[in-house]
């Protein structure tokens, strides 16, 4: 007779495959409130405690910890020696475990769970019982995910038996899903004893999707998620309309959301190939757009744009009339979405959390051979302006300063942004030499660069940017300072009049 040995936290349609189990004739082993349930539907169920011949003791700590069930699950049904010292030892065969653990995940997320709680909900005989059968599955089963129960039945019932194929798949699937579970642990314990970057780390995500392809066509790709904090993510956006994001729509995507994670007035963000091509804030989500579309009528063309505030007709008839790949907003009113859904290549989605903004998590990039941890970049982005020229700037100039900072931090280094009027006038992303990525503004921004504000990533190096911008009619700058000839910039700045301000903070992005 063939044995299951079933204990699962998640009891969800454990009765019907335990009956199915039982009426193949196999025995069903099953430990205490696992036990119950089964019985009480009118199965026949043997207790754990009457195979160890000890019983469950610790408020259930140890329950299936013995010899009899591990040697049971573990022991090699090719090995004499094994199968004479499970004689010997009076241990009989397990050949199908089945089990789910302590919720530890959802235990960590409840605010109200107390740290002995969440002690309580680490599972410890699930995952050695998993394990041993995972480790075993040339000989058991392993189900640890009740999606496959149905599977497991239909190939016992037309085939007789569960495949190699099957408990190789299944044992793979278990050791996913307890280094899954030990990655959760890990990150509580170093999170409880403020170990940020441990001797190893283990971080875990869940896929979404499976996309359907990478950065380009020939690449495979697949989206996953963080375990524990997607509140205000694309990972939380419901897609209200339109085909699957892409790979490089996501990546976008996250770039539109990162900037407007800045602001607090509603503001429109334009994102092509990861860098803003237009932002502007104004006093509603049309004018915002209005802005962000003037600052580059040509790159916004198949970009993204996201917004935080509702999608109103005004706005949506004019995203109507040029090339969307996808509209992020945290709600759309109902004509709007009517004007929008007519367009069949638009993405719509929705992201009720737009604004929320404190993540825990790692900033990471993967380079050859290793990957690079650090903090989200949320340095404090005022606390320490300095003015450093003789000419202070108009409130209109600050305010404009302000507003191109919070967006050249989120531009990727070198980068120059140039605003007016609470809106961009250009952004120059991306370049090997800041010289270069002022002149790329300058071109783009053409005659709306006069009297335009101008913010720097990180310092200038040389007084060149400065004279630079004097000609080309910018009237004030904003960047962190720090540079060996920063006096060369101010006097430059003095003689041109141009107001500039020193934040005492780099921003470089990559
Ligand atoms: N300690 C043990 O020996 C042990 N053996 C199985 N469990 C867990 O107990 C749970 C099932 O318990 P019950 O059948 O009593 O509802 C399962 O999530 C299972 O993973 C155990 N509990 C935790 O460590």
């Amino acid at each position: 007779m063939k044995r299951a040995l079933i204990s699962v936290y998640d009891k969800k349609g454990i009765i019907e495959f335990a009956k199915k189990l039982s009426h193949m004739g196999w025995e069903i082993i099953s430990t205490g409130g696992t036990s119950r349930i089964l019985s009480d539907s009118g199965l026949k169920v043997t207790d754990v405690s009457d195979v160890t011949g000890f019983p469950e003791c610790f408020n259930g700590r140890v329950k299936t910890l013995h010899p009899k069930i591990h040697g049971g699950i573990l022991a090699l049904r090719d090995d004499e020696n094994h199968l004479k010292t499970m004689k010997e030892l009076d241990i009989k065969p397990i050949d199908m475990v089945v089990n789910n653990l302590y919720p530890f995940k959802e235990t960590i997320l409840k605010t109200e769970s107390t740290h002995e709680n969440i002690i309580e909900n680490i599972d410890i005989g699930g995952p050695s019982m998993l394990r041993a059968a995972a480790k075993n599955y040339k000989f058991v089963t392993v189900i640890v995910d009740p999606k496959d129960y149905n599977t497991i039945i239909d190939e016992l019932e037309n085939k007789g038996e569960v495949s190699y194929k099957t408990r190789e798949y299944l044992a793979a699937k278990v050791f996913q899903h307890t280094s899954n579970y030990d990655a959760l642990i890990s990150h509580y314990f170093n999170e409880k004893t403020n170990i940020k970057f441990p001797d190893t780390i283990t971080l875990t995500f869940e896929k979404k999707q499976d996309l359907r392809y990478g950065e380009n066509p020939h690449q495979e790709a697949a989206f996953y998620t963080e375990e524990l904090e997607t509140t205000g993510t694309l990972s939380e956006a419901v897609k209200l309309h339109g085909k699957e994001l892409s790979y490089n729509n996501i990546g976008d995507g996250n770039g539109a959301l990162e900037i407007l994670k800045e602001f607090t007035l509603p503001t429109v963000v334009a994102v092509k190939h990861a860098n803003p091509c237009g932002v502007g804030s104004g006093k509603n989500i049309a004018e915002a757009f209005k802005k962000a579309y003037e600052s580059d009528k040509q790159s916004i063309f198949g970009g993204i744009i996201a917004a935080n505030d509702e999608i109103d007709v005004d706005t949506a008839k004019m995203i109507k009339d040029i090339f969307i790949e996808v509209v992020i907003a945290p709600s759309y009113s109902e004509s709007a979405l009517e004007i929008l859904e007519a367009k069949k290549n638009i993405r719509l989605l929705r992201l009720p959390h737009i604004n929320y903004n404190k993540y825990s998590t790692y900033d990471m990039k993967k380079i050859l051979g290793g990957v690079l941890l650090q903090d989200r970049n949320q340095g404090k982005m005022y606390e320490d302006l300095k003015i450093v020229t003789q000419r202070k700037p108009s409130d209109e100039e600050l305010k404009d300063l302000l507003f191109a900072w919070k967006v050249v931090k989120n531009t990727k280094s070198n980068a120059i942004v140039l605003a007016k009027n609470q809106g961009t006038v250009a952004v120059g992303p991306g370049q090997v030499s800041r010289i270069w990525a002022l002149e790329n503004a300058i071109k783009q921004g053409e005659e709306s660069v006069r009297g335009s504000v101008m913010a720097s990533d990180a310092f200038f190096p040389f007084s060149d940017c400065i004279e630079a911008a004097a000609k080309a009619g910018i009237t004030a700058v904003i960047q962190p300072g720090g540079s060996v000839r920063d006096k060369d910039s101010i006097d430059m700045a003095d003689k041109y009049k141009i107001a500039m301000l020193f934040t005492g903070m780099r921003h470089f992005k990559h």
